[in-house]
């Protein structure tokens, strides 16, 4: 699914607007009867509302909203908030209609403020996406009563006073939702994590906004939805064999850290790969050996970490169709050799995580040295160590896009809504995983789904996107089965289904 900017969405609307064609009317119209089916959807009657309305088309919509809750039988108070002298030619025609129904009242200095009580829902529509700056007078004190009230608050489309995709500035006064429910397409503001106190719990309903439109529109962020993902995922020949789908080469663990190894095995095992070899150092061989017997096991001659000096005689490593490197292989000198002369004979794009990145951040001169295409799966310290500290989450935006582009890497930026930059200069924001998946050893769990899919063959950007995906999707589903907090890495590997 697309994210547009302010400017492409007002170009959306009014393309929609002259092509179905729609009157504006009516396509406010929609746009209110689709949150109000949303909203009478979860909250009953017995919750009175009380709906804040701007002078724009945010506060045009939130009229007609008022009006079909009206006439619903929910209880609604109206309260307009007069910061200005002018008002949208929507609002007008809403405020006409709603007043033949019911009393509005005006709001024109911070007397008229109401009290509100914790039974109420908000619902917030004073500024829209058509916010061109920083909130201040009345309205700031408008926001400040909602954010201060103990009730449950929905933003129209998006809070007020929030940049749909630009950073606002220091000490803006933006509502704080519950939830908010979007026109048609997310915004990017809805991604970030330092935002979301802005956001709340985020929902989209779609208003019939031109489809044709919206395909050829030009973007360069992306939110990945599951039908999206489904047909990546490539289903299996009758005739097919273990040598169908790749060999697989992991090096990871160190000593107390072989753990990180087993989980990265196993979930590579879990996502389809044919055959698994596994690097690890000698401390670690009986450990695989056991926890993970569908792994061959290559012990390093190191005791406690990996030096890239073989116990034994391995294969080359051109035999094998995708490489993964770093979980739990600390950052000893001895593991950089090994880093360095396997990032020198490896040709192929690989996955490169954890301690990888952590020796790459301080010997800069390897990332050169990386194949193109390779994925990098750092999560947001690993990728500050990587290239610099930012000023805010539009600006990591920024750094990750160059960056991605610049190396002609694939960098999967960990955490919510995991951002994935890819050489193109495209970002893919990830919709699935939970805060359950804040636990040791779900990175690793990552390295072995990606690993694997680079070894069947997926395109590092395919295999990226559905990896991250479905990874989030087991966070999910084992999430379900035993509730956020309990989970661990383990349930993740367990909880992966692929179809
Ligand atoms: N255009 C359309 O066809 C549709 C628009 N819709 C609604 O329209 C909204 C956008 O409407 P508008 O473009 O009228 O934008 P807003 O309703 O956000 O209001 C913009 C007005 O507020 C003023 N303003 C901007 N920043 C301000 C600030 N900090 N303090 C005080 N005033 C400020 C602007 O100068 C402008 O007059 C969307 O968010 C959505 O709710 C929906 O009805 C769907 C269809
Ligand atoms: N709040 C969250 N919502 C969704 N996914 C999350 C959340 N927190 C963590 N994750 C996911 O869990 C994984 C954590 O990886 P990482 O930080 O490398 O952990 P570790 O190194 O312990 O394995 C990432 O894939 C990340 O996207
Ligand atoms: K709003």
């Amino acid at each position: 699914m697309k994210i547009l900017t302010v400017e492409q969405t007002r170009a959306l609307d009014q393309y929609t607007i002259e092509h179905e064609p729609v009157a504006p009317l009516n396509l406010m119209e929609r746009a209110a009867q689709a949150f109000t089916d949303w909203y009478t959807a979860r909250f009953d009657k017995n919750r009175p509302v009380r709906i804040f309305c701007g002078l724009g088309n945010n506060g045009g919509d939130g009229l007609a909203i008022a009006r079909l809750l009206i006439q619903l039988d929910y209880t609604v108070q109206t309260c307009v908030v007069r910061y200005a002298p002018r008002e949208s030619e929507d609002f007008m025609h809403n405020h006409r209609r709603l007043k033949l129904l019911a009393s509005i009242k005006y709001i024109e200095s911070e007397q008229d403020i109401p009290v509100i009580r914790p039974k109420e829902v908000v619902i917030d529509a004073i500024l829209g996406s058509g916010l061109s700056r920083t909130t201040e007078g009345l309205v700031q004190s408008v926001i400040d009563a909602i954010n201060h009230s103990p009730a449950t608050v929905v933003a129209v489309d998006i809070a007020s006073g929030l940049f749909a995709d630009t950073a606002n500035g220091p000490n803006a006064t933006i509502v704080q939702p519950d939830y908010t429910v979007a026109f048609q397409l997310p915004k990017l503001a809805f991604l970030l994590p330092t935002l979301s106190l802005y956001v709340g719990e985020w929902h989209w309903v779609d208003i019939g906004l031109s489809r044709a439109y919206i395909e050829r529109t030009p973007t360069t962020y992306f939110y990945t939805t599951d039908q999206e993902v489904r047909h990546l995922l490539r289903t299996r020949n009758r005739f097919s064999h273990k040598g169908s789908f790749g060999h697989a080469l992991l090096l990871v663990g160190s000593y107390g850290k072989i753990g990180a190894g087993v989980l990265a095995s196993r979930a590579c095992l879990r996502s389809g790969v044919g055959l698994l070899s596994v690097q690890v150092p000698r401390c670690g061989y009986e450990i695989l050996q056991t926890s993970v017997p569908e792994a061959m096991c290559q012990p390093d001659g190191h005791l406690h970490i990996l030096t890239g000096q073989p116990e034994v005689e391995q294969p080359e490593l051109d035999t094998f169709s995708a490489v993964g490197v770093g979980p739990g292989i600390g950052t000893a000198p001895e593991t950089l050799e090994m880093l360095r002369k396997l990032l020198a004979s490896v040709k192929k794009p690989m996955v490169i995580d954890a301690d990888a990145i952590n020796l790459i951040a301080k010997n800069r001169d390897l990332i050169d040295k990386i194949p193109k295409n390779s994925i990098l799966t750092p999560h947001p310290k690993e990728f500050e160590r990587l290239t610099r500290r930012w000023t805010s989450d539009y600006d990591k935006l920024g750094i990750l896009r160059d960056f991605a582009q610049r190396n002609r890497f694939v960098v999967v930026l960990k955490g919510a809504n995991t951002a994935i930059a890819t050489p193109d200069g495209t970002t893919h924001f990830n919709s699935t995983g939970n805060p359950g998946m804040s636990t040791g050893g779900t990175g690793d769990v990552l390295t072995g789904i990606l690993t694997a899919l680079l070894a069947q063959g997926y395109d590092p950007v395919e295999a990226a996107v559905l990896g991250v995906f479905e990874h989030g999707r087991a966070g999910d589903r084992a999430a379900d089965l035993r509730g956020q907090i309990g989970l661990t890495a383990s349930d993740v590997i367990e909880a992966l289904r692929w179809d």
